[in-house]
This record gives structure tokens, sequence and C-alpha cells, in this order.
């Protein structure tokens, strides 16, 4: 309990103050205080319960000025009934005094204030945003403006909330219905000013509700960075591309995060027959993570199916796949690209032949049908522009039928690639690739030419590796922060990262170096991949290795009904088990045909 201040005489006395600086005036100066206190201590619950009946008694007394005088007359019977029923019953005097001294303590007992309302520093940082609004949300001739120099900010904002160091963290405010709240420029206006006012440096969502007329302001947490590479627990066909707020999607995911193990909120791709958007599109500036979130998703890939890695930018950051079980080639070089993306254009329309025939035999689609093959092309602009040059087919034409066809016959597309070069993406990559990732620092604008909608959140002072935006289809655009899932072989890899990749890579099938044969895993079956296939159609033939840079040109060969057919230049080859010639044929619909 807090000291109480002396009485005056013992302090304001003048013989008493002459004396203020002997010891024994201290002395009893502490005494009296201390008894004092005790006394207080001893006679609190008399305090308390006084207190509690002057307040009873003042309620009493406002109840009964504020009865009209001709319901006084009943009221003061009523009471005096219950008093008289009270003295007639055997303890009732008695019980009614425990039940007055109960009453008159509860009422008595101390409140903390509850303080309301802004602080004044609050209050000031109010009408600065409110002033700051007026220029944008009033109009001339509006007779009664929500908004005005010197207004009442209170009508303005509905709530709003500040955090212990005083900043905003929530602001609702309201806006007049002629407010062009349908154009994008005009939110962007408001969205800028509030977001200066309210304080840089940290990220805010808006929230428009134009039934309403209200727009919310909300303070957003970063992402959280700690989330690396792991088996996450996802049904087949589901990618998770990343984590998210949690407020923007229905689901979490218990992932492993530094020590812990919590729940979060994931963002899920869906693939296969029944996706809306089969393929992605990944964009963004040079080193913000676009490598990183495609070893993601082929990590993710090789739990269900089989991978086709092109990797245009030649770094070599999908060497760790390389001899993987499931993972049918990792090509760098032009010639490689071209023969393994033909063999996949190929491969797309044997699915569908195959299916359709089963469909119409009246049976199911056959199992290696129905394997998901992703074909993950990591900067295939950089092959394109290599093409131009060579005067050879852009490799991307071959993306053509994965693209328009993939969803049918289990075939995803993955595609990433630069904004500076984005221009030179093909027409059916972006028509078709409707599920999409911006990373790296963009503006709304780059975003909105992305993903054909603006963030409706600030970006973040600092934007982290892996950090961006998603939008599938045409669901809101989400926040997005990929899994760490760095390159296993790279020497900058910290070792919890390292251990935590190589974990999640399917078991070797061949010695990382290539060099000896493998059985990768393809249509759900073995397959031979010891003839390599590097350089192009004449070295391939040849089980020639790469002259042209391919990392590990190994061409898929599915065998089937006792036959292989393996890439070859324009043209699939066919070699049958009857140790007969190989056939060269035109295409894989004649192969299939072939095989039939
Ligand atoms: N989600 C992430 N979490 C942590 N670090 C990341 C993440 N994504 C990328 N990084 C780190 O950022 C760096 C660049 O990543 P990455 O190579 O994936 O980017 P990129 O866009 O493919 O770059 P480049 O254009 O050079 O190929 C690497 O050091 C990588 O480990």
């Amino acid at each position: 309990m807090a000291r109480r201040p002396l009485p005056r005489i013992l302090t304001n006395s003048a013989p008493l103050a002459r004396m203020a600086h002997s010891a024994s005036l201290a002395r009893s100066r502490e005494l009296a205080r201390t008894a004092a206190d005790s006394a207080s201590d001893v006679f609190h619950p008399l305090i308390t319960i006084g207190r509690g009946l002057r307040r009873l008694g003042a309620a009493g007394r406002e109840r009964w000025a504020g009865t009209p005088k001709d319901q006084r007359g009943p009221l003061a019977f009523f009471v005096g009934a219950c008093v008289l029923v009270v003295w007639l019953v055997p303890y009732g005097p008695l019980l009614a005094l425990i039940g007055v001294m109960g009453a008159g303590a509860w009422a008595g007992r101390e409140r903390t204030p509850v303080v309301t309302g802004p602080s004044e520093a609050e209050t000031e940082r109010l009408r600065a945003l409110y002033e700051a609004l007026v220029p944008y949300l009033s109009a001339e001739g509006d007779p009664s403006p929500l908004y005005a120099h010197g207004g009442d900010w209170e009508r303005a904002f509905a709530e709003y909330a500040f955090d212990d160091s005083g900043r905003l963290e929530r602001l609702q405010l309201k806006y007049p219905a002629y407010f062009t709240d349908g154009e994008d420029r005009s939110r962007v206006r408001i969205e800028q000013v509030l977001y200066a006012k309210a304080g840089r440096g940290r990220e805010y969502r808006f929230t428009w509700d134009e039934l309403a007329n209200q727009l919310t302001l909300t303070v957003l947490d970063a992402l959280p960075t700690d989330i690396a590479a792991q088996r996450f627990v996802t049904s087949p066909g589901e990618t998770v591309l990343g984590f998210t707020d949690p407020d923007s999607v229905q689901r979490t995911l218990p992932v492993t995060g530094g020590e812990e193990t919590r729940d979060a909120p994931p963002v899920v791709w869906r693939t296969g027959q029944r996706s809306t958007e089969p393929h992605l599109l990944v964009l963004g500036q040079p080193g913000t993570g676009a490598t990183t979130l495609l070893r993601s998703i082929a990590l993710q890939a090789l739990q269900h199916g089989d991978v086709l890695v092109i990797d245009g930018s030649g770094t070599g950051e999908y060497g760790c796949l390389v001899g993987r079980q499931g993972v049918l080639g990792v090509e760098s070089g032009l010639a490689g690209a071209l023969a393994t993306l033909e063999w996949a254009s190929h491969e797309t329309e044997r699915r569908l032949i195959a299916g359709n025939r089963a469909r119409q035999a009246g049976g199911a689609a056959p199992d290696e049908t129905r394997r998901p093959l992703w074909i993950i092309a990591d900067r295939p602009t950089a092959l394109s522009h290599i093409a131009v040059a060579e005067e050879r087919d852009d490799p991307q034409r071959w993306l053509q039928v994965p693209l328009r066809h993939g969803r049918a016959a289990q075939v995803t597309v993955v595609v990433a690639d630069q904004f500076e070069t984005a221009e030179l993406l093909s027409d059916p990559v972006r028509a078709h690739t409707k599920a999409r990732v911006v990373l790296g620092p963009a503006t709304a604008e780059e975003v909105r030419a992305v993903l054909g909608a603006p963030p409706h959140t600030t970006p973040p002072a600092q934007v982290p590796p892996g950090r961006g935006y998603a939008r599938l289809g045409n669901a809101p655009v989400l926040r997005l922060q990929v899994p760490a899932t760095p390159d296993p072989l790279d020497d900058a890899t910290g070792q919890a990262h390292r251990e935590a990749v190589t974990a999640l890579l399917p078991e070797h099938t061949m010695p990382a170096d290539g060099a000896g044969p493998g059985e990768p895993v393809a249509g759900g079956k073995r397959v031979d991949v010891g003839k390599a296939v590097a350089a192009g159609p004449a070295a391939r033939a040849d089980g020639a290795e790469a002259d042209d840079g391919s990392a590990a040109a190994k061409a898929p060969q599915a065998e089937e009904s006792g036959s292989v057919a393996e890439p070859v230049g324009a043209s699939a080859r066919v070699r049958t088990d009857k140790g007969g010639e190989p056939r060269v044929i035109k295409g894989s619909v004649e192969a299939v045909r072939a095989e039939g």
C-alpha cells in the first residue's frame, strides 16, 4: 500500500521544524509513519466496507431520485415489506447484516481505473493522419464533410490501436461514399499517405470494404525465415510454395523452424488433372531465390513423380539432383535441353493417347501415364538466346505441348526467369502458367504485371531471399516466404541446411559424377540411362559425352511393352527387346502406334 503523507502538524509546525534535523525527530517520524501504515492495514477491511456502503447509499439515493413520483409509494412499500420479512424470519436481521456487509465490501473494493482513449501523443498522431487525408477524401460542395481541416477526426476513425511503443497498429477509417474506391490509383494514393504517416519500415495490409465505405490498416508481422526444407505433410498433387500470413489461408502445416515444431500457414499449389492452375511461372530479380524455390519444388515432386530439370543459367545449382532416383535429367546445354524437352513433349502426347485409348476401351489410364512428370525450367530464356545465336530451335517451343495438355497427362511445367528477360518468354509459357510467384523487391506495378493484381500489402523494408508474392489463378495475392532450400553442394551452405536438403534427396541410382550406368524410374518403370545422351542427335546416337556444357545430360528412356523410347533430335528411337535393330520413327505418336 502507498505510504500516506504525515499529518501537517508533524511537518509544518515551527518548533518541530526547528528540530527537523535531529535524529530523534527522524525516528519519531518513521515510527508515526509505520503506525499509520499498520493502522490502515488493520482497518483496511472496515475502510473498504465503509466505502462500499457509501457507494451503495449514493446509488440508492440516485435510484430514488430517478424513480418517478407516482412509483415511489409502491417502491417504499416493497422495501418496507422486505425489511419486515427479514425481521420476522429466524436470524433474519443477522443474515441481512452479513449480506449488507458483503455487498459493501464488494462495492467498496478498489478498482484500477481503466485508461480509455488515446494518450496525448497518440491523439496528435491521429489528428496528423486525419489532416493528411483531408485533400484526398474531401470534395468541394460537401455540406457535411467527413474530412475537413480542423475537423473531428473521431468521426472518421472508427477504431484504432497503438502498440506499447506508441506506434499505430490498427486503424479503421470511414471515407465518404463519393471517394472513388473502385479505382486503383485513388486507393494507392490513400495507401501511400497512410504508409508514410503510420511509420515506414513496417509492412501494412489495407483492406477495403467498399460496401461499408471503410478502410482497415493492419500492421503485419514479418514472415518467418527460419523454416528450412523438410517433408511437409501434404497429399499427392500438393506442393508447398512457401509460407504466408495466418489469416490469408485456412490451413496450417506442422513445421520445424529453429528448435521447435509449430503450425505454419502454407501456400499450397495443387497440380494434376483437377488443378485450375497446373503450371507455374516464377519471376524475380537475380539472386532473390528463384532457383531455391525450384529446388524446393523438385524435392517435393520427387516424392511421387519424375523430374526433368533444364538449368538455363548453367551454374550447376541442381547438381545435387543428378543421378537420383526419379530425376530423368539435368540439362544445362542447349542441345541437351532441346532433346530432353522434345522427349517431354512427345511423352505428353504419348500419355494423352494412352489415356484416351484406355478410356475408349472402358478402362482406367495405365499407371505409368499417371505418374506425375515435372519439367522444371530455370531461366529457359538464356537458352533461347543461345538458340537464336546458333540458329537453332528455341527450347521453349517444346514446352508448348506439355503446357497445353500437361494437365490431363499429369505433366507439370515450372518456369523461372528474371524480370529483365521476361519478354523472351514464349506466348504459351505466359498463357498457360496460371500459378505465379514474384520474388524479391518489386514495385506494385511489377507485381501487378506478373500476378494480374497488385499486393494489398506494403513492401518490406528489408527483403530477405525467398520473400515475395504468390497468386494461384484468380485467388488473392499472398505474401510468400520460400523455405530455405540451398544447394547442398555449395560450400557456403551451412551444415544444418545441407543435412536438411540431403535428407530429402532420393536414393542415388548412379555415381554422383554420372560416370556409371544408372536406373532412374520413368513412368513408374525402371529405365536404362547408361547410354548418355548429351550434345546432339549425332553424339546422342553414339552415346558420346556432352560437348556443350551439359551438367548431366541423361535423356530419359521410357520402357514400356518391352520397348524403350529415347529422344533423338526430332524423332523417337524405339528399341525392341527382341534384339532387333532400332527403328527410327517420327514422333512419339508413331512410337506409341508402333508399340501398339
Ligand atoms: N528461401 C530462402 N531462404 C534462405 N536463403 C535463400 C532463400 N532463397 C534463396 N536464398 C539464398 O539466396 C541466394 C540466392 O538464391 P538463388 O540462387 O536461389 O537465387 P536466384 O534468384 O536463382 O539467383 P540467380 O539469379 O543467381 O540464379 C543463395 O545464397 C540462397 O541460399
